[in-house]
């Protein structure tokens, strides 16, 4: 595969794991933040004590998101990806595995952060996993690409709080285009989304940013 990423950081393994344990607090944060019913002056004092975190963090800063050191696959070095980043508190907690026939697959469960209709995932949410992971199916190819179209059919809603899969495959490459299918399925098997997406090589890599 071809480089396709500007100079960053890289992590040792290290730094990673305790940046990603920061970033797994900061997401249990998130959750209890959204599900909280403290008084209103716990949440005045919470609010501070947050804020005087955020300055220790600020206090050494990178101007972009690190990599992680580069995997079997080479594609694993955005560790700050919101969609399955282990250092972006944003993303859902999704690992998402590609296997030698290109076939990639993760196994999640939503939680409350990421409810659009009551009880259930957001749509945006959905859309967001199926375009990384057919991105990442397309990559599996050996050309990675921009995602140029990306075609969401909601069947059923998706239900938080339980275990979900998403699966997507490449289904062919010609020349600059790569296509892609995948689906989100709930516990019972059943798919609730199908999602159809077509990349583009860029002709030259993206410019740093
Ligand atoms: C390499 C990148 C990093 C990857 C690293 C891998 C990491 C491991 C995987 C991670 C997975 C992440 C998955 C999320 C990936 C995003 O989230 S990407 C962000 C969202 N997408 C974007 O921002 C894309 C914005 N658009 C663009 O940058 C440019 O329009 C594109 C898509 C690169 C195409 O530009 P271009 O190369 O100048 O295209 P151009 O030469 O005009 O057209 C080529 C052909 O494509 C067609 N075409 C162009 N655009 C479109 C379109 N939108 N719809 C339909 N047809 C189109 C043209 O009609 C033309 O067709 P033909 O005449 O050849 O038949």
């Amino acid at each position: 595969m071809r480089e396709v990423f500007v100079d960053r950081d890289v992590l040792s393994g290290d730094d990673e794991a305790e940046l990603a344990a920061l970033a797994a607090r900061v997401r249990e944060l998130a959750e209890a933040m959204t599900l909280t019913k403290v008084e209103p002056a716990e949440a005045a004092s919470v609010a501070a004590e947050i804020a005087a975190l955020t300055e220790r963090l600020k206090a050494a800063r990178r101007a972009h998101p690190p990599f992680g050191t580069v995997g079997e696959s080479g594609l694993d070095r955005q560790i700050a990806n919101p969609v399955t980043g282990r250092l972006n508190p944003l993303a859902p907690p999704v690992d998402i595995e590609v296997s030698e026939d290109g076939i990639v697959r993760a196994e999640f469960t939503l939680p409350a952060v990421y409810e659009g209709p009551p009880t259930f995932v957001h749509g945006g949410v959905s859309a967001m996993i199926m375009d990384q992971a057919l991105g990442m199916a397309a990559a599996a190819t050996g050309t990675p690409g921009m995602t140029a179209t990306l075609e969401t059919r909601y069947r059923r809603p998706t239900p938080l709080g339980v275990p979900l899969t998403v699966e997507a495959k490449a289904s062919r490459v010609e020349g600059r285009k790569i296509y892609a299918d995948g689906t989100i399925s709930g516990p019972d098997g059943r798919v609730t989304v199908e999602a159809s997406a077509m990349f583009i090589a860029p002709q030259s890599a993206p410019a740093a940013s």
